[in-house]
Parts: C-alpha cells; structure tokens; sequence
C-alpha cells in the first residue's frame, strides 16, 4: 500500500523498476528476524523451515514468501554427498554447501549445522569454526545438538553475537552411541531429561530449538515451557514451527522414511521419466530438432565443403547440404550408387 501510493505521487509518467517489480512479482518479503519468528511464536502462527544444500533450491524457498527459515542441515552428509552417517561431514564441506545456499537465499532466515566434531574440542575451537560459517559461508545463526554438556559453547556464542539454534531429542551426530536414530523422552525420566535440557539451553542464550524425534505430548509441554519458538521434526504439531528435510519432504528418493516424514510432493517420479524421455530421444536420434538445430546458409556451406575437402577424407557424399547444387549432385551420386549395386 505504503509503495503504491509513493509511486502514484511521483510527477514522471515513467514507473519506477521498485514499482515494475512490485506488480510483476510477489513483494519481496521482509528479512526474517529473530525477533520476527519469536513475535511469530507469540501469535501463534506456525514457522516454517526446510533444509537446502545448493544454490537451486535456495532459490526455490526463497520464492516462497511463507517459508521462514531456511536450514543447511548436516543430513547434507546423506542426503546429498552419499555418506553413511551425518558425523562423516567436514566442516570444508558444510561452508562449500552453505554459501552456495546462502547466494540463494533472500528473505529467509539462515541457519546451518555445525558439523561433528567442530564444537567439541573446547570452547576456542568452537568459536573459530562458527566464525569461519559466519564469514565464509555467511549464515545468520548456527545449530548444535545436544543438552546441558554444550551450554558453554552456546552462551559463548551467544555472547560474542553468533545466535545458536538448539537441537535436543533425537541427536543423529550421536547415533552410534545411542544405538540407531530413537525416538527420546519415551520415559518419565528420559522426558524429564529432553526437557531440562531445553530450559538449560534456552538460559545459555539460544534464540530458538529443535526438538527431534520425542513424543507429542513433551513437544507440546516444552513449548508451553519456553519463550524461545520450538521447531519440532516428529515432535507433533503444537510446537511453534515444523522442519522437515528437503528430500524427504519433496520425494527426491524413495528410501527408509521415517515416521515423522511427509511426502508433499514425488520429484522421484517425475525425474526418472525426465530421465526416460530424454535418453529415448536421443536413441531415437528425435533428439534435436531442426529447431533446435543451427543452420549456415547454403551458399557458404557450399564453399566450406569445397574448402575443407582438401584437409580431411570425409567423403563429400557424406555431408548433408541444401543447396540446389548439392541436392542435384546427391541424386545423381544415388542413381549412380543404384547403379553400381544393382546393375541393369
Ligand atoms: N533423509 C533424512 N531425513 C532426516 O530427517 C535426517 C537425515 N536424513 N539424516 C540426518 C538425520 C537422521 N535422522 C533420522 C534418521 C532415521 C530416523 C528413524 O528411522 N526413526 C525411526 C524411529 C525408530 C524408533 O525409535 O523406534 C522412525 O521410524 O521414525 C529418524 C531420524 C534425521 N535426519
Ligand atoms: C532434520 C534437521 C533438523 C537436521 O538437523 C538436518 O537436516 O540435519
């Protein structure tokens, strides 16, 4: 409204490239805050966020006015570089990943992982691998798994201006040691756990929190227990926003799925037969088109052959020319081939 109206008070007749853009496209949204995904929370409107690991789809999100937040998650570790587990990721790789991610992405919020390893070695090493994402890949915030054991690292961070997204429940960077990807706080004591965990995390600073893999009940409780948003991944759907990862949530692949996982779109599908179409017209040789072929006129085609003749062996009747000369020389090359197969 505000953009209208200043565009219709201007005296040139010429619209402005703000206004051409404004009526082309959606507005551009706001940058997402972490103040505006708190108000957000507050006013009970739903946060969305899903991962991206490239350019492209940074892009794609980004087109989205309604999606808040934006994660490079290290699930890039699987769904993306075909390692076995998410603790085989180096933190070279994420930054390669995420300021790919972060070239694309406009309005949403930023988030990536820090991989294993990168947070563990003290304090110290902590904040120099945060700062190189920070500079190198130029995320807004960064996430970390784990309860009371890293709330160091987290008030650190928080302190010297790096805003930390917290993720406890399910932690897939400790999935050895917890026998396989569990779903936690199953008990009264696991529960109680997930949940002192939360409010510890949330007292170091973090601006908000995953909660992975735990019952509904407990993502509904933990939420009404915080004032930080909740991003719950099969954590039921009280919590103050839902993140899901990219592959799943699109069907790029038809593998293991878990529980929690929806299907909103079969990119599988539709890809595979893109696969399909395209090597069958190649094979068929209706792959391309005259269309979506270049021509050069006849005449110096004609010269060309002439020209080239004497540098290589490629017999003349071979090249395929549509000038009048050529036409009538093929004809009278097949009648005489005719001739020479097939005597009368
Ligand atoms: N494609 C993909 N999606 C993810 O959500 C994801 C990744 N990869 N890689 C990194 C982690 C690993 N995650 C996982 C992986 C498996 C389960 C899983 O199979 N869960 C079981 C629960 C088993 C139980 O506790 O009984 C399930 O059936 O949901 C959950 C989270 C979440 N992250
Ligand atoms: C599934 C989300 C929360 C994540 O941590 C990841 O993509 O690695």
């Amino acid at each position: 409204m505000f953009r209208l109206r200043q565009v219709s008070a201007r005296t040139s007749d010429q619209p402005t490239l703000e206004a051409h853009c404004h009526f082309l496209h959606h507005p551009a949204r706001k940058k997402v805050t972490i103040q505006s995904l708190r108000k957000m929370a507050q006013n009970d409107v739903p946060i969305a966020m899903l991962t991206a690991y490239d350019f492209p789809t940074a892009k794609a999100l980004s087109a989205s006015p309604s999606v808040d937040i934006v994660l490079v998650g290290d699930s890039l570790a699987q769904v993306c570089l075909g390692y076995k587990s998410t603790t085989e990721l180096t933190l070279d790789e994420m930054i390669h990943h995420a300021a790919a991610v972060a070239r694309g992405t406009t309005h949403p919020f930023l988030v990536a992982d820090m991989p294993f390893g990168s947070y563990h070695i003290s304090v110290e090493e902590a904040v120099r691998n945060a700062v190189r994402l920070v500079k190198q890949a130029k995320v807004e915030a960064v996430k970390l798994e784990g309860g009371r054991e890293i709330v160091d690292v987290v008030r650190r961070f928080t302190t010297m201006g790096i805003p930390v997204m917290a993720h406890v429940g399910l932690l897939p960077q400790r999935h050895v040691i917890m026998s396989g990807y569990k779903v936690r706080g199953k008990s009264s004591g696991s529960a109680k756990r997930v949940l002192d965990d939360a409010l510890a995390l949330q007292d170091a600073g973090a601006f908000s929190i995953v909660l992975e893999a735990i019952p509904h009940e407990l993502g509904d409780y933990i939420t009404q227990s915080l004032d930080i948003p909740t991003i719950g991944i099969g954590a039921g759907n009280a919590t103050s926003g839902q993140v899901l990862v990219w592959d799943d949530a699109m069907g790029t692949w038809h593998g293991h799925k878990a529980k929690f996982v929806r299907r909103f779109a079969d990119v599988k599908t539709e890809r595979d037969e893109g696969i399909k179409r395209y090597v069958d017209a190649v094979k068929s040789r209706s792959f391309p088109s005259e269309d979506e072929s270049y021509t050069l006129d006849p005449e110096e085609w004609s010269k060309f052959l002439l020209e080239a003749e004497s540098l290589t062996s490629v017999p003349r009747s071979n090249w395929v020319s549509n000038s009048p000369q050529d036409i009538q020389e093929r004809e009278f090359q097949a009648a005489e081939d005719k001739q020479q197969f097939h005597p009368l």
